[in-house]
């Protein structure tokens, strides 16, 4: 015999009912779309906190979404590097690599964080299908500055392979080596090929999980935290020299998703648990969006007070 569940703690039944409702606009405009997620190694803070974002991006694939993962691993890198007594350093959030560090680039990204990732994702149906970026000439690179080493610029990104995968019902995840045109690996910085791959595949969303709430005006003020941008705006920030470290990638990375055709790029806190389902499916949403164009600017009402998620239906159902 079983006794009736009590509601959860501080929950209405009619509160949570309105929650799961509030979510049904969302679903109904992502079904069929592409996504590309960029989780990054500033958000890999423990095995559990990474088999939860995992599990967010099954739900997005069940309820008809279809995910790409890009993903990067700079901290599981440095971990090695320091482990190999090999240099770290970085010039504008790219990583200097020398060619033996980028053995270990590869041994990390490709041997170990993807593996990690697919296994993660795995253990909820056999979904994921791990890709290095060399792997079908996915992305192709040539050398981006002599100084950096065997760091590569995106020449082209071939979307076939990605696309076969997601035609398949499977999940791509991307780790992001290179295959360069003189016929060794390239590293790539895994916002910038996520920004590349978002427009290849035609991504209606690029989202960029990190370790911070998303793009604050001055970093140094935690009350400047911005949640919604124009295109022109984020170059504006770019432009002024005000913002640095791991977000000028990911800032490009964004502008180069919007001009090539990307809806919406976000950046939101990978730390904060299920923020993926928080940004993608709730009118209130988590972090900072960019914009494609002043129509998807004027449009979007993110953040929205929890409750305007009526008139948000009507006006998705009528569409
Ligand atoms: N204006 C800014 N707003 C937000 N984060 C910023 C800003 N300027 C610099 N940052 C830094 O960018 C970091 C995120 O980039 P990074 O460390 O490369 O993360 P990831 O591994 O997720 O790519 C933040 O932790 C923060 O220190
Ligand atoms: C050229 C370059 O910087 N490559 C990056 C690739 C991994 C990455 O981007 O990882 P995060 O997303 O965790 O920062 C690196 O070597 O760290």
């Amino acid at each position: 015999m079983k006794y009736a569940r009590d509601s959860r703690p501080g929950i209405s039944h009619e509160k949570t009912a309105q929650l799961l409702f509030e979510a049904l606009p969302w679903i109904k405009n992502l079904t069929g779309k592409t996504i590309v997620i960029k989780y990054g190694g500033a958000a890999m803070v423990d095995s559990k906190l990474r088999d939860d974002v995992m599990s967010d991006i099954v739900l997005l694939k069940i309820i008809g979404v279809n995910p790409v993962i890009v993903h990067g691993g700079g901290a599981d890198i440095n971990a090695a590097l320091k482990h190999y007594d090999i240099p770290v350093e970085f010039k504008d959030g790219q990583r200097v690599t020398s060619p033996e560090a980028m053995e270990i680039v590869r041994e990390v990204l490709v041997g170990k964080v993807n593996q990690e990732l697919v296994a993660a994702i795995n253990q909820h149906g056999n979904l994921a299908v791990g890709v290095s970026g060399a792997d079908a000439g996915t992305i192709i690179a040539e050398q981006l500055d002599p100084d950096l080493g065997r760091v590569g610029n995106i020449v082209r990104v071939n979307s076939g392979y990605l696309e076969s995968i997601m035609a398949n019902d499977y999940i791509p995840v991307v780790a992001t080596v290179a295959a360069g045109e003189d016929g060794g690996f390239f590293n790539i910085n895994a916002d910038v090929a996520a920004g590349h791959i978002a427009a290849a595949v035609h991504a209606h969303k690029a989202i960029f999980l990190t370790d911070v709430d998303g793009l604050y005006e001055d970093f140094s003020d935690k009350d400047s935290l911005i949640s919604n941008l124009t295109l022109a705006e984020t170059q504006d920030m770019l432009d002024k020299g005000e913002i640095d470290r791991g977000m000028i990638p990911k800032l490009q990375s964004c502008i180069h998703a919007l001009r090539g055709g990307v809806f919406r790029a976000h950046i939101i806190n990978g730390t904060t648990p299920h923020s993926l389902l928080l940004e993608l499916l709730t009118d209130a949403g988590v972090g900072t969006v960019m914009h494609s164009t002043e129509a998807a600017y004027e449009n979007d009402t993110h953040p929205h007070p929890l409750g305007v998620f009526a008139s948000r239906l009507v006006e998705n159902l009528d569409e």
